[in-house]
């Protein structure tokens, strides 16, 4: 089914990668030019210390920030920070930040942070196995995404089931076509959803083929650029 919004494929190295990797990003280039994707958009979040040396060819992006725009805040980064290092991007409410402690009212104002400072956040929501089994999932989602999206026009959901995070277990191409389908109808057309929790490049095309999957945000195989080319080229055109 064709997609009316442009596939966006974000890689979030987490707490991985140091200056040695800094070639990374123009492996990717080599490997899946971008004079052949003009048809779609690859992210790389980094580490924050590692931000400011990448330039090279793919959007770059912060994996967290600070609601304000400096402070006393020893160990964190400001949205104003992460842009001035060069990114366009940030994710916010990942569930490893959630089980850290961010409520839905941070994820809020750290997606408000991120207008101020003209980055588009990437807000992150997702049940828990033990929700899903109750049945509570789509409850979950729906009420995740009512507390933490502000009222901004340029945002990305990303639906990250805690239980498919680094676990091997992908949701079923139905059970995401189905809460895909559902955030849909509470976000409107214009948003860009991305699916993420062990996507590879096995998995990619089946899921990034669903109508209401416009991208993936992409965890463990996002770290080698062979895997995360190949899941981009899974991508329709
Ligand atoms: O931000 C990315 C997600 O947490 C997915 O990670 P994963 O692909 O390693 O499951």
């Amino acid at each position: 089914m064709p997609q009316t919004l442009r596939p966006l494929i974000a890689a979030n190295w987490k707490m991985h990668g140091g200056l040695s990797w800094t070639s990374k990003p123009s492996d990717f280039e080599a490997i899946y030019p971008s004079s052949e994707r003009r048809h779609l958009d690859v992210l790389i979040c980094p580490p924050a210390t590692l931000l400011a040396s990448m330039n090279d060819g793919v959007f770059l992006g912060g994996q967290d920030c600070h609601a304000a725009v400096s402070g006393a805040h020893t160990g964190d980064v400001s949205a104003e920070m992460l842009k001035d290092a060069g990114a366009t991007y940030v994710i916010v409410g990942h569930s490893e930040r959630r089980a850290g402690g961010d409520t839905d009212e941070d994820v809020h104002a750290k997606a408000e942070a991120a207008k101020r400072a003209g980055l588009i956040p990437i807000i992150c929501v997702g049940e828990t196995e033990s929700q899903r089994d109750a049945g509570q999932a789509e409850h979950v989602v729906s009420e995740q995404i009512k507390a933490s999206v502000p009222d901004i026009a340029n945002y990305v959901i990303a639906y990250e089931p805690v239980w498919a995070i680094g676990t091997g277990k992908t949701a079923t191409p139905d059970d995401v076509d189905e809460m895909h389908n559902a955030i849909r109808a509470q976000v409107g057309p214009d948003v860009q959803l991305l699916y993420g929790g062990s996507v590879k490049p096995a998995n990619a095309e089946s899921l990034l083929a669903l109508k209401n999957v416009n991208g993936a945000l992409i965890g463990g195989a996002g770290l080698e650029m062979e895997s995360l080319a190949a899941i981009a080229r899974a991508a329709p055109k």
